[in-house]
C-alpha cells in the first residue's frame, strides 16, 4: 500500500488493519517493520508468530521484535514525552490495547490503530487512552530488510473457474466491434456540414442517415448479446468463487474460526460480490474505451495536432489528480471495510444473544456498540462518496474547460482555413468521446487497484494453510484403535503458559476412561488433541501406534465420534441433523443411533417425527434434547472411539444411565469429561488430569503469567 502507483516516495507510517479480535500487537509490529524496511504483511507475521485468543503481553511482543532484528526500549513515560520520543513507537492504550504513535505536532497526534484505522487526536485526548507504557524502536545489528511477498497469482485466489475462457473472448470481440462503430459516428456529421449542406444532396443526406441508423442498431444489438454474456459470466464466476472459497475454508484449522468473528469471515464472502459486481458491470467496456482511445487519438492528431494537445494535457492533469488522491480512496475504503465488517460481526452477535440481553437488560450498551460500529462504517462510506463524487466533478470540469479551449482554437483554425466546420464539429464529438472514455478507464484502474483492497480481504481465507495432516502418509491396515499421549504438551501460542505439560497415559480398546479435574486445567484441551482439532506442541498422540497425523485426520476423525461442549445444531429436520446431510443415510441406522442416545421415543412423538424441523441452532428443543440428538449424530457415525465431553450435563441421572447402558453394549474406547459423580462412576476407570502431568521444572505456573490482553 506503501507505493501508490510506485512513484510516490512516502516516509509516513503506513497503517496495518487487524484481521483477528486479539492481534492488535502484531499489527503495530506489522506497521514499524515495515517502516524500517521488512516488507511483510500481517498474515506474513501470523504465519511466523503465533498469537493466541488471549493476545500479546508486552513482553511477547518485545519478544517478537527482537526476533525481527528490532532493538526495543519499553519504558513508563509521560504525555509529555511522546513530543521527543523516537516515531513512530508503539503505545498501551486503554489497558487492553496497543497502537502506533506516528507523526506529532504542536496541535495534534498521529495515531494509527489497528482496530479503527488513522486518527489524529489532540494531547488531552491522547492522555485519556496512553496507559504511560510505550516501546520504542531501533534497527538492531541482525535486522535484514525485506522486500514485500511476491504477488500471488489470482487464480490462487479464486480457485478454479471452468467455462469463462470461451465466454471472455466473445465478450471482448464484441465490446471491440462496439468500441470501432462508436469511433465513426462523429464522421457522420462531419459528411453531414461538408458534403451535405454544402452541396444541398438530399440523396446523400438520406444513404448517410440510412448507413448511420444501421450502425446504431448493430451496436444496441451487439450491446444487448454483451449485457447477456456478462451476467452469466457474472453468475458463474460468483457461483464457483464462492464454492471454491468455501471449500478451503472448511479445510482450515480450528482456531482460524475462534480468532475471528463472524461477521468478518462473512464480509470476506463479500468482497467476491464486489469484486464480479465490478469486473463484470462497465469494467471490459471502459477497458476497452481506453485501449480504443489509442485509435482516437490517431484520428484526432489527423485532424489538429495543437487541438490534441490541448486533449492530452487535460487528460494527464485529471490523471495526476486521480493518483494523488487514490492513497486517501484506499485507506478510507479498508477502513469502512473494517467497520462493515464490524457492525455485521455486532449485529450477529447481538441476534445469537438475544436471550442474554433481554435477560440482562443490556439494550443499551448493545445499541451503542452497534451504532459506534455504524458510525464509523456510515462516516467512511460518506468519505468515500465524497471522494468519488469529487472525481466525477473534476472530471466533468475537466472536460467543460477542454470544450471552451477547444472551440475558441478550433474557431480560429476554421477561420485561418487551417480547419473546414465540419472537421470542427466532428473534431469536437470525438475529443469528448476521447476525453470521458480515457476518464473512464482511468477511473476503472483505479477502481480495479482499490478492489485489490478486497481481494486481499479474500486471500486471508484463501492463502491461510489448510489443516495440516489432513491426509497423513500411512498406508497399511486399519488400527487397533488403541489411543496413548506420549509426552504431550500444549499451550495455545508460543510464550504463553503451558496448559497440559508432559501428557502421559493410554487407554485400550474398548475401554472407558473418565477425565476429571478442576475447571480451567486443560480437560476441553485434551478433549480437542485427541479429536485432531488441535496439534501438540511438544510429544505425539498414537492410534494403535501411529501418530494421528501419520495416519492422517480425515482417516482418523471417520473412527472418532465426539460429542464437544458447544456443538450444534444446524436448520433442517431432525433426521439430516443426526447424519449430518448424508444423502446415503438410511433410517433404520438413524434410528438406532437415535435409540441408543435415548431420544427416538420423543422423536416419534413429535409432529412429523424424524421429519420435524429443527429450529435455527435447535432452539426449538430442550438442552437435553439437544445433547442426546447430538450424541445420536456422534453414535450414527458408529465409531471406535466416542469421546464426550460434558455431553450428558443436561440429562437426569436416570436418563444418563440408560444411555451409558446402551452405549456399553456397543465396542467402543470411551473417554469422558465429566464433573458428575455419577457420570465419572460409569467409566471404567476415572483420571485427574493434574495427576497425568508434570509441570515440576517450569519457572512459573500457568496462573502466574499475567497477560496484558490486547482487544
Ligand atoms: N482458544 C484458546 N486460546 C487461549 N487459551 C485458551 C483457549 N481455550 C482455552 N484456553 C485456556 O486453556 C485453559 C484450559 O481450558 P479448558 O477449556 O481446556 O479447561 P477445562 O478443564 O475443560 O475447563 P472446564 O471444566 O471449565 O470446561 C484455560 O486457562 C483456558 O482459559
Amino acid at each position: 500500500m506503501r507505493n501508490v502507483f510506485s512513484w510516490t516516495k512516502d516516509e509516513s507510517v503506513s497503517l496495518v488493519m487487524q484481521t483477528e479480535s486479539t492481534e492488535c500487537a502484531l499489527a503495530c509490529l506489522a506497521m514499524i517493520a515495515n517502516y524500517f524496511g521488512y516488507q511483510s504483511d500481517l498474515s506474513g507475521l501470523r504465519r511466523r508468530f503465533n498469537v493466541s485468543l488471549k493476545g500479546v503481553n508486552l513482553r511477547r511482543m518485545v519478544d517478537i521484535a527482537s526476533s525481527l532484528g528490532l532493538e526495543t526500549r519499553a519504558r513508563r513515560a509521560d504525555i509529555d514525552y511522546l513530543r521527543i520520543c523516537k516515531k513512530p513507537c508503539i503505545l498501551h492504550w486503554d489497558l487492553n490495547h496497543f497502537v502506533v504513535l506516528g507523526r506529532v505536532t504542536q496541535k495534534y497526534y498521529e495515531i494509527l490503530d489497528p482496530a479503527r484505522g488513522r486518527v489524529v487526536m489532540s494531547p488531552s485526548e491522547v492522555s485519556k487512552h496512553f496507559t504511560g507504557v510505550l516501546v520504542e524502536f531501533s534497527k538492531g545489528v541482525d535486522f535484514i530488510e525485506k522486500s514485500p511477498e511476491k504477488k500471488v497469482p489470482i487464480s490462487a485466489l479464486t480457485g478454479r473457474i471452468r467455462g469463462l475462457r470461451g465466454v471472455a473472448a466473445q465478450i471482448i470481440g464484441i465490446a471491440f466491434a462496439i468500441e470501432i462503430l462508436g469511433l465513426a459516428l462523429p464522421l457522420q456529421l462531419q459528411w453531414v456540414m461538408d458534403q451535405v449542406l454544402v452541396s444541398n444532396d438530399l440523396g446523400l443526406l438520406t444513404a448517410i442517415a440510412v448507413g448511420y441508423l444501421i450502425v446504431t442498431m448493430l451496436m444496441s444489438g451487439l450491446g444487448i448479446v454483451r449485457a447477456w454474456l456478462l451476467s452469466w459470466m457474472g453468475a458463474t464466476v460468483s457461483s464457483q468463487w464462492i464454492t471454491n472459497l468455501f471449500s478451503h475454508l472448511v479445510r482450515l484449522p480450528m482456531d482460524f474460526f475462534e480468532k475471528r468473528h463472524m461477521g468478518d469471515v462473512m464480509s470476506r464472502f463479500n468482497s467476491v460480490q464486489v469484486i464480479q459486481t465490478t469486473l463484470t458491470s462497465s469494467f471490459v467496456e471502459a477497458l476497452l474505451d481506453g485501449l480504443m482511445g489509442g485509435c482516437a487519438l490517431a484520428l484526432l492528431l489527423l485532424y489538429s495536432k495543437v487541438m490534441t494537445l490541448v486533449v492530452v494535457f487535460c487528460l494527464l492533469l485529471y490523471m495526476v489528480i486521480r493518483v494523488v488522491m487514490y492513497k486517501k480512496l484506499w485507506q478510507v475504503s479498508e477502513e469502512q471495510l473494517v467497520y462493515t465488517s464490524r457492525q455485521q460481526s455486532e449485529l450477529m452477535e447481538s441476534i445469537r444473544g438475544m436471550q442474554a440481553i433481554k435477560l440482562g437488560n443490556g439494550y443499551a450498551s448493545r445499541k451503542d456498540r452497534l451504532g459506534r460500529a455504524n458510525d464509523e462504517s456510515a462516516k467512511r462510506t460518506m468519505l468515500s462518496q465524497r471522494i468519488t463524487l469529487s472525481f466525477s466533478v473534476i472530471s466533468q470540469s475537466i472536460i467543460n474547460i477542454q470544450r471552451v479551449f477547444l472551440i475558441t482554437l478550433g474557431a480560429y483554425l476554421v477561420i485561418n482555413g487551417a480547419l473546414s466546420a465540419g472537421m470542427l464539429v466532428a473534431y469536437l464529438a470525438l475529443a469528448d468521446q476521447f476525453s470521458t472514455k480515457l476518464g473512464s478507464f482511468v477511473d476503472k484502474v483505479v477502481d480495479f487497484k482499490v478492489l485489490g483492497l478486497h481481494l486481499k480481504r479474500i486471500a486471508d481465507i484463501a492463502l491461510t494453510p489448510p489443516e495440516s495432516n489432513a491426509l497423513g502418509s500411512y498406508v497399511g491396515p486399519a488400527l487397533n484403535p488403541s489411543i496413548r499421549f506420549e509426552n504431550v504438551s500444549f499451550r495455545y501460542a508460543e510464550g504463553e503458559p503451558w496448559v497440559l505439560r508432559r501428557l502421559n497415559f493410554s487407554i485400550d480398546y474398548g475401554e472407558s476412561v473418565a477425565i476429571t479435574g478442576p475447571s480451567g486445567h486443560g480437560k476441553s484441551t485434551l478433549v480437542k488433541l485427541l479429536v485432531g482439532l488441535l496439534e501438540p506442541t511438544e510429544g505425539a498422540i498414537t492410534i494403535g501406534g501411529i501418530d494421528i497425523r501419520r495416519y492422517g485426520l480425515e482417516r482418523y476423525r471417520q473412527i472418532v465420534g465426539a460429542v464437544m461442549q458447544d456443538d450444534h445444531l444446524f436448520a433442517g429436520n431432525i433426521a439430516d441433523n443426526v447424519s449430518l446431510y448424508d444423502v446415503s443415510s438410511e433410517l433404520t441406522s438413524i434410528v438406532a443411533a437415535c435409540q441408543m442416545a435415548g431420544i427416538h421415543e420423543e422423536i416419534l412423538s413429535m409432529p412429523m417425527g424424524y421429519e420435524t424441523l429443527v429450529g435455527d441452532m435447535g432452539s426449538s428443543l430442550s438442552g437435553g434434547q439437544k445433547q442426546r440428538l447430538i450424541l445420536a449424530r456422534a453414535l450414527y457415525r458408529k465409531p471406535s472411539i466416542l469421546v464426550l465431553d460434558e455431553a450428558t450435563s443436561h440429562l437426569d441421572a436416570q436418563r444418563e444411565r440408560a444411555i451409558n447402558e446402551a452405549v456399553a453394549g456397543i465396542k467402543v474406547t470411551r473417554v469422558i469429561v465429566a464433573h458428575r459423580q455419577e457420570t465419572i462412576a460409569s467409566a471404567d476407570r476415572s483420571v485427574d488430569i493434574s495427576s497425568l502431568q508434570s509441570f515440576a521444572e517450569e519457572s512459573e505456573s500457568p496462573a502466574a503469567k499475567k497477560v496484558v490482553i490486547c482487544a
